[in-house]
């Protein structure tokens, strides 16, 4: 059977569609369409015809409309979709998370990587792609995003998929092993019945490259470990497990040449499987623009919509917050349900969830005075622990046990949706926010839960070195919120008899033991919502107190909620007398949020993608704020300076012009540059590690940038394969680095050719104390280019030659080279093409000579 819900009052109306009675013969979905049986006289293919109309007629009826009853022609707001990268790593080290091997792209970046529904399976030289991810957090749409996708198949558009069959992992039983592919596809998925689905499933069967299936949900399908192992590998009626099926039409063993899209939320998913994908698309959230559109999408009354929108402008937060597609639905519920416009507009996402929840509630009670007259009478700590339950679990669903009376009114006030999965009703938490707000109240006020269980599910823990998912993120933030939260209101969902002061002190003295300089970057920005959570000024005060003065958020992606958390606490650092430094790098940092951040008193340097602070630049200059380009330019650093990405490489030379011709791209002369860029100037330290796949290519990139960096004193190109052409580069431009004091070209794959050119320019760099040629290809002749300038480079104290391909001959100069050189302390040579005789009589001879 296929999945619906089965009670539509209050319920989302993205699944209000499956209300209907799927399939029976008064199926309003099916009214006026030919009937879905086929007559056995006809032919297979007028069979297979009606199904196709009759599924497309079944899903322009479930998915015509979004949660709170708003149509999706009328109120969707079409959101882009990136195209992401994953860094493949391998061995030991590889992460087992996704999250943590997508490549963050820049702001700019993703500008360019935008595309739009069209292109969603189509690869820029137009190859069809087979397997695709989409990617998003919760709330950002995904589900939404496919139901539109759904419609626009039914519409016509998609033509190259005769198919497209939904399955929603929620309510799909992952435990039975007794599924088909046929069954899958027929009875599982969001499909009419087909009374003649063996001609159907044939028809499939001979066509596969006209199918589509779509895997929504697919972090619900909890154990990632040996996904792929023992996949489905019969079309027949063998019985398998819903992960054999999926791996079996993920590795093509059945169905090969079908289309598969995978909806899911970035973290916690086993990186095994999507690593594999043909293609990985994130969806985006509101724009600015977005929000102003879905406000007045939201609110039809002009006037109504104009005060809406004045208010979510007015307040930061929350228009930072609805850049998250749920969340600004919620905040519209709210605005649409406000006593008075004057009324306060919630400060934090605890705040906002209590105030939403109790509304629902309220209104649900309202509506139906009989089944709960009042929100006293609906046992809300029932409901909390079913909440917890579920999520301890991480399942959505609530006990099917629960109490009728507590259901329907779950069901009505919007907490709960019903879904028809398989043989049964299901019902589930309609979002993350609720089930973890009610997941929270539960930790917070049950006298079964302890201090220590509340502790460990409130803010962030030092020691957990596992990445933890999405939700628990939520839950920390709640429970932290609703722990300090100011005595109760009217709104508080808590109930205000019950003591909470020892769980309160509990997660104090957490706080208070924190120490942020220990912490990732992604767990140091939950420390940062968690104290914006509890609007205390006291925690505000002792984070800003115990930050290390180089704040990281390198690699982290920050959404407008993050940048505004962040920037909400930094901005009362200066009371307290306290700079920083902030790392940006690998961000996504939004250019106006940079434009914020850097803004800020306490933040001296900043660090981001090169690109992104140009545009910060051109649009500081833009807008004639000279005095905060002039800041903003000073502030940028690029120290220490490590590229492993190319465009972390990619916009140097649009900087260093920048700082040559002391003008932004497309302007004149600017004043604030007349000393050019300092970051160039003051830079000290790069490391180049790009790797034999990129390095090579972005190589000549670096070349260009170097001679305007005077200050630079640690270069290190280790195993970037730049080889004799490229030594001969950097030959050409070593004089220019007057400060250098180690230069690593180890693994390079430099032969003589290069080590003579080097050999020549190196006298020009006066201060080097170190060089490293460990792991090259240099031999007899190389040696000797380098025993010749030996006694010119005066400051140079190590130099490691060790495991390149030279003999005695070449180590035998090298050795007496270095008897003229008194300042040397050290010089490595081992490699087995020299004698081990040769070798040892060396290093007896002079004891700096040094052995494995
Ligand atoms: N593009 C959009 N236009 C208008 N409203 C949207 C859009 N995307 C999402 N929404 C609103 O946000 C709500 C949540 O979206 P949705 O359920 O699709 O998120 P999701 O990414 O699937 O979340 P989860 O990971 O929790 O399943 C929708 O019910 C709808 O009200």
């Amino acid at each position: 059977m296929h999945f619906r819900i089965t009670d539509g009052t209050v319920a989302p109306p993205e699944l209000t569609g499956s209300v209907l009675p799927v399939g029976s013969s008064s199926d309003s979905a099916c009214q006026g369409l030919p009937p879905v049986s086929v007559d056995t006289l006809s032919p297979t293919k007028e069979c297979v015809k009606d199904y196709i109309h009759h599924i497309k007629s079944y899903m322009r009826d479930v998915c015509c409309s979004m949660r709170g009853g708003m149509g999706m022609e009328s109120h969707y707001v079409d959101t882009h979709l990136v195209q992401r990268k994953l860094l493949i790593k391998s061995g030991k080290n590889a992460n087992k998370c996704l999250e943590k091997e997508l490549v963050i792209l820049s702001d700019s970046e993703r500008k360019k990587a935008k595309l739009d529904r069209s292109q969603l399976f189509h690869n820029s030289d137009s190859r069809l792609k087979q397997s695709v991810t989409l990617l998003g957090k919760a709330g950002v749409g995904k589900t939404t995003f496919i139901q539109h996708l759904c419609l626009d198949w039914a519409s016509g558009s998609l033509p190259q998929f005769q198919f497209v069959f939904l399955l929603n992992c929620k309510i799909l039983d992952l435990t039975q092993s007794n599924y088909s592919l046929k069954g899958l596809l027929f009875d599982l998925s969001m499909a009419p019945r087909c009374k003649d689905s063996d001609s159907v499933f044939k028809h499939i069967l001979s066509c596969p490259d006209e199918v589509l299936i779509i895997f929504d949900s697919f972090d619900h399908i909890k154990d990632f470990e040996g996904l792929l192992q023992s996949p489905a590998k019969s079309h027949t009626n063998t019985k398998y497990t819903i992960k054999q099926l999926f791996s079996g039409l993920f590795q093509k063993e059945i169905l090969s040449g079908c289309t598969l899209l995978i909806a899911t939320r970035p973290k916690d998913v086993l990186n095994q499987v999507l690593r594999k994908v043909d293609s990985l698309l994130e969806l985006c959230g509101f724009s600015p623009e977005d929000i102003e559109l879905y406000t007045s999408k939201y609110f039809g009354d002009a006037s109504l919509q104009e005060s809406a929108l004045k208010q979510i402008k007015n307040h930061r937060y929350i228009s930072s917050l609805c850049s998250n597609p749920l969340l600004c639905w919620t905040t519209c519920f709210l605005l649409e349900h406000q006593d008075s416009c004057n009324d306060d507009l919630p400060s934090t996402l605890t705040d906002l969830y209590q105030r939403v929840t109790s509304k629902h509630l309220q209104l649900a009670s309202l509506e139906n005075s009989s089944l709960c007259k009042n929100r006293k009478q609906l046992d809300i700590p029932q409901l909390c622990k079913m909440a917890w339950e579920g999520l301890e679990n991480h399942d959505t669903r609530v006990n099917p046990a629960s109490s009728t009376e507590l259901l329907d009114c779950s069901l009505k006030s919007g907490i709960l949706a019903s879904y028809k999965a398989s043989e049964h009703q299901e019902n589930h938490f309609v979002d993350l926010f609720t089930q973890n707000l009610l997941s929270a109240v539960h930790l917070v006020q049950s006298k079964q839960v302890n201090e220590k269980m509340v502790v460990a599910n409130s803010v962030v823990h030092q020691k957990k070195r596992k990445v933890q998912g999405e939700s628990q993120d939520v839950l920390q933030r709640f429970v932290t919120g609703l722990v300090f939260q100011k005595a109760a209101d009217g709104v508080s969902i808590l109930d205000s008899s019950v003591n909470i002061k020892a769980k309160r002190k509990a997660v104090e003295t957490h706080l208070e033991s924190m120490k942020p300089n220990d912490l990732v970057p992604a767990r140091l920005l939950e420390l940062f919502h968690c104290v914006y959570e509890t609007s205390s000024a006291k925690f505000a005060k002792l984070l800003l107190k115990n930050l290390p003065d180089n704040l990281s958020f390198y690699g982290t992606q920050l959404c407008p909620l993050d940048v505004y958390v962040i920037c909400h606490l930094l901005q009362q650092a200066s009371a307290l007398k306290r700079t920083f430094s902030i790392n940006l790098q690998d961000t996504c940092i939004p250019i106006c949020g940079l434009k914020e951040l850097v803004g800020l008193k306490c933040i001296k340097s900043f660090w981001a993608h090169t690109a992104d602070t140009i545009g910060l630049w051109e649009d500081l200059h833009q807008s004639n704020d000279e005095l905060n380009l002039k800041s903003a330019i000073e502030k940028f650093t690029l120290h220490p300076f490590k590229a492993t990405q190319g465009y972390h490489i990619e916009n140097l030379p649009v900087l260093v012009q920048i700082h040559r011709e002391k003008k932004l791209p497309m302007s004149e002369f600017v004043s604030a540059l007349d000393e050019g860029v300092p970051a160039l100037r003051h830079l000290q330290r790069l490391e180049f590690e790009l790797g034999v796949q990129n390095g090579p290519e972005l190589f000549p990139k670096l070349i260009e940038v170097l001679p305007s960096l005077q200050s630079l004193q640690h270069l290190d190109l280790e195993k970037n394969q730049i080889g004799d052409s490229g030594a001969e580069k950097l030959a050409g431009v070593l004089h220019f680095l007057e400060c250098l004091k180690l230069l690593n070209l180890s693994q390079n794959l430099i032969g003589d050719a290069g080590v003579e050119k080097l050999a020549k320019a190196l006298p020009s760099v006066p201060s080097l104390q170190s060089l490293s040629l460990y792991g090259n290809v240099i031999s007899d002749s190389g040696a000797e280019h380098l025993a010749l300038v030996l006694p010119d480079m005066n400051f140079l104290q190590d130099l490691d030659v060790k495991f390149n391909k030279f003999t005695d001959i070449g180590a035998t100069k090298l050795s007496a080279a270095l008897k003229n050189c008194t300042g040397m302390k050290s010089l490595e040579l081992w490699n087995d093409c020299i004698p081990y005789g040769v070798f040892e009589h060396l290093r007896l001879q002079d004891p700096r000579i040094r052995s494995l």
